[in-house]
């Protein structure tokens, strides 16, 4: 699998038209996304709604993998965010939801874009398989062997014309 990553600024004004085209055609492209707030910035976690909107626009299909990222998981002191709405969030909109610090465990940055492309790759493999169970063309039933002698002897058989058949 190769993954192709694209960063969006953080906030997009609905009246700047061209950011808003560019952050769509970004979505548009994009099998998989992470939305990320901060802890210590409530701003940056009420937009979280607006850009899973943005995403529901453009991918209807409510399987669409998505993870709800809190970061700065390490300032405890200034948070205006609680771990409790991160989760709430999440399960309204449907997607796993994590907390980490970027600046202090870059672990937790692999596992969260691991565990992404896992969701992915397992909706992708989901999606191809409806799409082959759509389009499996119904196998002709196997033929009945007993009838097959029945026909096969009888078209071998003399005909004899019975006198209705003549008249
Ligand atoms: N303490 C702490 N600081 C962090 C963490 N993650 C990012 N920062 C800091 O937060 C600031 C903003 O980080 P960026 O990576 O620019 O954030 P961004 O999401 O790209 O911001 P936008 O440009 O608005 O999209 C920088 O000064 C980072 O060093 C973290 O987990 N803990």
């Amino acid at each position: 699998m190769s993954v192709q990553i694209q960063d969006t600024p953080g906030y997009v004004k609905d009246d700047e038209v061209s950011q808003v085209a560019d952050m769509l055609r970004c979505v548009q492209s994009s099998e998989g996304f992470l939305l990320v707030y901060s802890i210590t910035d409530y701003r940056s976690f009420e937009y979280i709604r607006h850009l899973h909107q943005h995403i529901r626009k453009v991918h209807s299909d409510t399987k669409t993998p998505i993870i709800l990222v809190a970061n700065k998981g390490d300032l405890l002191h200034v948070r205006q965010v609680p771990s409790e709405a991160g989760i709430q969030l999440a399960s309204e909109l449907g997607c796993s939801f994590v907390e980490i610090s970027t600046s202090e465990n870059c672990q937790d940055v692999c596992d969260v874009f691991q565990d992404l492309c896992k969701e992915i790759s397992k909706h992708q493999s989901s999606s191809n398989g409806e799409k082959r169970r759509g389009s499996i063309i119904p196998r002709p039933k196997s033929p009945n062997m007993q009838d097959l002698k029945r026909r096969f002897k009888q078209a071998l058989s003399p005909k004899v014309k019975t006198p209705s058949a003549m008249a």
